[in-house]
């Protein structure tokens, strides 16, 4: 079988370039999780699938270490605790995942970050329109268009693309890339 892996990596590049058009909304962002843990507040991220694994993965470079030694920074991904998410699918729904998890969990000034490369998934819509309520910033990775999600959250940073593995990719490197700036500043601010 003979497949073109050199056209697939330039195809992913190609969106990854693109994405300079959102330097300045990865720069609101790195600014609003800055002030948000110099203030004592907490960083609270969900999504499904790959994007839950993307939202696992941005708390662990905050809690632990991204590249510089610094303090532990408050990160946390509720998509980890099996109990909760099994009873809450079983007993409510699927779509309230987030949504009961953050009413719980999210106080005011806290900031949410919400993932989903459709834009669309009910679950992390619920649990943004929560966190709103309860007085947290939000921000949502997506791409697409933005669906529905893109409505209600505070800041959006969406990719400019339909291929759900190559928004992953390219919100790979701007989480990165928060995740760098942020570390940078408490490593010289604390
Ligand atoms: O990783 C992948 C595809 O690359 C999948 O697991 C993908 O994350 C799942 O289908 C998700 O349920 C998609 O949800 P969303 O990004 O549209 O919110
Ligand atoms: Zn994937």
């Amino acid at each position: 079988m003979q497949v073109d892996i050199e056209e697939s990596i330039k195809s992913s590049s190609e969106i990854i370039r693109n994405a300079t058009k959102l330097a300045t909304k990865i720069q609101s962002a790195i600014e609003i999780i800055i002030s948000t843990i110099e203030q004592g507040h907490k960083i609270v991220l969900f999504g499904n699938g790959g994007s839950a694994a993307d939202a696992q993965h941005i708390a662990a470079e905050l809690i632990g270490r991204f590249k510089i030694e610094r303090r532990s920074l408050p990160a946390i991904s509720l998509t980890t605790d099996s109990s909760i998410l099994t009873s809450l699918s079983n007993d409510y729904s699927f779509d309230m995942i987030f949504e009961r998890q953050c009413e719980g969990l999210v106080l005011k000034d806290d900031v949410v970050i919400g993932i989903s490369t459709s834009g669309n998934s009910k679950n992390v819509e619920r649990g943004i329109s929560a966190s709103k309520k309860r007085g947290a910033k939000t921000i949502a990775l997506l791409g697409n268009n933005g669906g529905i999600i893109k409505n209600v959250v505070d800041l959006d940073i969406t990719v400019d693309s339909e291929n759900t593995s190559q928004i992953q990719e390219v919100h790979r490197v701007i989480y990165h890339i928060i995740c760098e700036h942020v570390e940078k500043y408490f490593e010289k601010n604390d």
